[in-house]
């Protein structure tokens, strides 16, 4: 195919710079547990300094690939799906998702909010980061805000954050992994005088799985 229409196909969400896509258990937030499978889509510009997945910010190190394919996949293993990233709204999220609901699959996000919500979602994991605010109708949106916390500022910001989200949007502190640690006293103190905080951790991690 040429360059000018693999482009063409990926501005219209028909092709995606794909990582990686893999079958384990959603190790973070609501669904903490539940085997799904990932799709991972290269491409990020909100630069997060701790980021565990850096390799997923250029999306020209991705091969373009169509979306048939990711989903042909998909289905074969789960009826849970988390499209992740990178940012998976750096692109048009419509034409995968409506393929994967054609197949009656639940669908989920991991998204910073940071661009236009598109696609149809079962449920929308939003992790707001502090250099690119998420847009409004991601707040609108979310079923979880999972606020990670890096330094003991970060209390201020998932409440800034919490102000911003609908009513039955669950709240979730998530450490970031490099100072579980140290960070870890404060999340437990912090959650027990704010119980509308629940804690999230990187479960997978613990368990050594993708
Ligand atoms: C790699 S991001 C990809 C999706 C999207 N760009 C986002 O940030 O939500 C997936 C999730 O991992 C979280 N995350 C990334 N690096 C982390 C770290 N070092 N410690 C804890 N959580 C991290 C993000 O905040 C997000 O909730
Ligand atoms: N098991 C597992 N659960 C996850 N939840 C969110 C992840 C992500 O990187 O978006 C992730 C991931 O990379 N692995
Ligand atoms: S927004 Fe997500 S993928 Fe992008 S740098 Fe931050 S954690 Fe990494
Ligand atoms: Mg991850």
């Amino acid at each position: 195919m040429l360059k000018k229409e693999i482009e063409n196909l990926v501005d219209k969400g028909e092709m995606l710079p794909l990582m990686e896509q893999f079958y384990t258990i959603q190790g973070e937030g609501h669904h903490t547990g539940k085997a799904a499978y990932f799709i991972r889509v290269g491409g990020c510009d909100v630069g997060c300094h701790w980021c565990d997945v850096k390799e997923s910010w250029n999306p020209d190190t991705h091969p373009p690939t169509h979306i048939d394919e990711i989903v042909s996949q998909a289905k074969s293993y789960s009826n849970t799906i988390v499209i992740t990233g990178g940012e998976p709204l750096t692109w048009n999220m419509q034409p995968i998702t409506s393929a994967l609901k054609k197949e009656g699959l639940d669908i989920h996000i991991e998204t910073s909010g940071a661009y236009p919500l598109t696609g149809i979602w079962d449920w929308i994991c939003l992790s707001p980061k502090k250099m690119k605010l998420p847009q409004p109708e991601v707040y609108e949106k979310a079923d979880e805000l999972k606020v990670i916390v890096f330094n003991k500022h970060d209390f201020k910001f998932a409440e800034e954050q919490a102000a911003k989200i609908s009513g039955n949007c669950q709240l979730y502190l998530q450490p970031e992994w490099s100072v579980r640690e140290k960070m870890m006293p404060l999340i437990v103190d912090y959650v027990m005088k704010n119980p509308k905080w629940k804690i999230s951790l990187q479960t997978h991690k613990y368990l050594e799985i993708p």
